[in-house]
């Protein structure tokens, strides 16, 4: 009896409080139907990840300028209007990251980091991407598209589908751990068990993200995938750990080769930075991170680099693998515009040995707006989140400090009040400058926006170019996919429901 008078009071106590936490969502439209004591939690809850995407799409649907979802008594704040969202992106009010980011392990890393941290390390880090050495990458890009091509000639065989994403995600792969850990990273002993810890790691974290038991640390420690997790990471980290020794190691032979001769130290870096920017040797990320010091002197510790490392392998590989896969499947089923693309090809690269630059790869204009196209229509972070770390105002509604932002970018990208009647259908051409002069900033935003926005959007558009380019060059794409059924599922990021199931046919661009 006592006990059962005990969960009621502590019951009701929660529920108070509960009422009272959320209290400022109280007018805030909802989505039907609420549930008594689950609200919309039934709509998510148990369900896998195809269905987790149905329904936020269905939540979305209304398009309502701001509603809550409700899962039991949490409220999450959902903005679907451009106003406001472009008002949750840029106001510093806004800039923490929900929990769920942290499943990632890299708290220390840009995409997850509380804000203090984040701004320190992002003023450090912006330059890093700039234009000079994301030139310097371009012959990484290419060698890697070139591995692509020959695994796609093996793999080719007249009639027989290949699933796309099984070569680009390979291609991305290397290029994100070359321009990030030194161009023979892949060449290390360990390499291949390295790939498929990390594949372990980004599965399971994917897996937690969808699934809300998996969410109170002390259930995921009991799981089987836990500890598949914790043995990849084990596994990962030893490797990246020896280079990030030996690149220390490098850096202080350099300086003590420097004092020896008596030269300024400093000197002798820049010298080195000088070599690098010369486009001849790549930028390496990781090299940045062992020389750059942050805004108050002091170098990255071990662990800021390595969560750096993971944050940029997390945030830039599966995304642009899935990306060039969603792009290619979208070719496929649009002969005429794959057909546009290839003349734009024939024109920019007018001999077999037309090597790729900055150049060319600026000229590629038609293929950039079939990019942002894909982006808009599949885009690979279709949804991610905000956290208030102050009070913020949206319309009529106070946000207090702590509450969470849900941002649907796949349903945004579809609202015909800013993308027309014809908001469903792949049109390139929409991206033409007369065709977007007049489109609210953030009515698109496939790499988010706002100072937290994608650090790495122009690295990102440079590969998928080099990936689709070349693939375009070597094969006419078809599919037996209709565009009509295509659907998604969210692993971390929003994955097509099946294969990108694309037939090649060879193609002589100079036949
Ligand atoms: C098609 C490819 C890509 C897409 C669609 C994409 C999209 C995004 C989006 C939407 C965000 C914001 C996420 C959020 O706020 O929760 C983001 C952040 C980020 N992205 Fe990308 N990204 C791509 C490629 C890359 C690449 C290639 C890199 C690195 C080389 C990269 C590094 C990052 C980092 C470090 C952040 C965190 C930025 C910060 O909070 O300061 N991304 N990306």
């Amino acid at each position: 009896m006592l006990t059962v008078a005990l969960i009621a009071v502590v019951w009701a106590g929660l529920a108070i409080f509960c009422k009272l936490r959320f209290r400022f969502a109280d007018k805030m439209p909802a989505v039907e139907p609420l549930v008594p004591f689950f609200g919309n939690g039934l709509q998510f809850a148990g369900k896998n990840s195809y269905e987790i995407c149905q329904s936020l799409t269905r939540a979305f649907k209304d398009n309502k300028r701001i509603f809550k979802l409700c899962f039991g008594p949490i409220a999450v704040v959902c903005p679907t209007h451009p106003d406001l969202i472009q008002k949750v992106l840029c106001d510093t009010a806004s800039m923490n990251k929900p929990h769920v980011y942290s499943f990632m392990r890299v708290d220390l890393g840009l995409l997850s980091a509380e804000y203090d941290t984040w701004k320190n390390h992002r003023k450090v880090l912006n330059p890093t991407f700039n234009t000079r050495i994301l030139n310097s990458f371009i012959p990484i890009f290419t060698d890697c598209v070139a591995k692509m091509i020959e695994s796609m000639q093996e793999h080719y065989q007249p009639g027989k589908p290949l699933n796309i994403l099984e070569f680009t995600s390979p291609c991305t792969l290397g290029m994100i751990c070359r321009t990030s850990l030194g161009g023979k990273v892949l060449e290390r002993e360990g390499t291949q068990q390295f790939i498929e810890g990390l594949e372990v790691i980004l599965h399971n974290v994917g897996l937690r993200m969808f699934n809300a038991n998996l969410h109170p640390n002390w259930v995921y420690r009991f799981t089987r995938f836990y500890r598949a997790e914790m043995k990849a990471r084990k596994f990962c980290y030893a490797f990246t750990d020896k280079i990030i020794h030996e690149k220390q190691l490098e850096f202080a032979k350099l300086k003590q080769r420097a004092a020896e001769s008596n030269n300024n130290p400093g000197e002798l870096m820049q010298e080195e930075e000088d070599d690098m920017l010369s486009y001849k040797k790549p930028q390496i990320f990781i090299d940045q991170l062992l020389t750059i010091p942050l805004p108050d002197g002091t170098p990255f510790s071990h662990d800021e680099i390595q969560d750096h490392i993971y944050t940029m392998i997390a945030a830039g590989n599966e995304t642009s693998a899935t990306q060039a896969a969603h792009t290619a499947l979208l070719l496929a089923m649009h002969p005429d515009i794959q057909e546009k693309a290839v003349a734009e090809l024939r024109e920019v690269f007018p001999t077999p040995n037309t090597e790729y630059s900055h150049e060319v790869l600026k000229q590629l204009v038609y293929l950039e707006r079939i990019i942002k196209e894909s982006q808009r229509l599949c885009p690979v972070a279709a949804v991610y989140g905000r956290k208030t770390l102050n009070d913020l105002q949206l319309d009529e509604f106070v946000i207090p400090k702590g509450n969470l932002f849900i941002l649907n970018i796949f349903a945004l990208h579809r609202r015909k009040e800013f993308w027309g009647e014809d908001a469903d259908q792949f049109v390139p051409d929409r991206f033409l400058p007369e065709n977007s002069k007049n489109r609210h900033p953030f009515a698109y935003l496939p790499f988010s926006g706002g100072a937290r926005g994608c650090i790495g959007s122009r690295y990102a558009m440079m590969s998928l170019k080099t990936i689709l380019s070349e693939m375009l060059r070597n094969y006419k794409l078809t599919t037996d996919i209709r565009y009509e059924d295509m659907e998604f599922k969210f692993k971390v990021s929003m994955h097509l429901a099946y294969d990108h199931r694309v037939f090649l046919e060879p193609r002589n661009l100079y036949g």
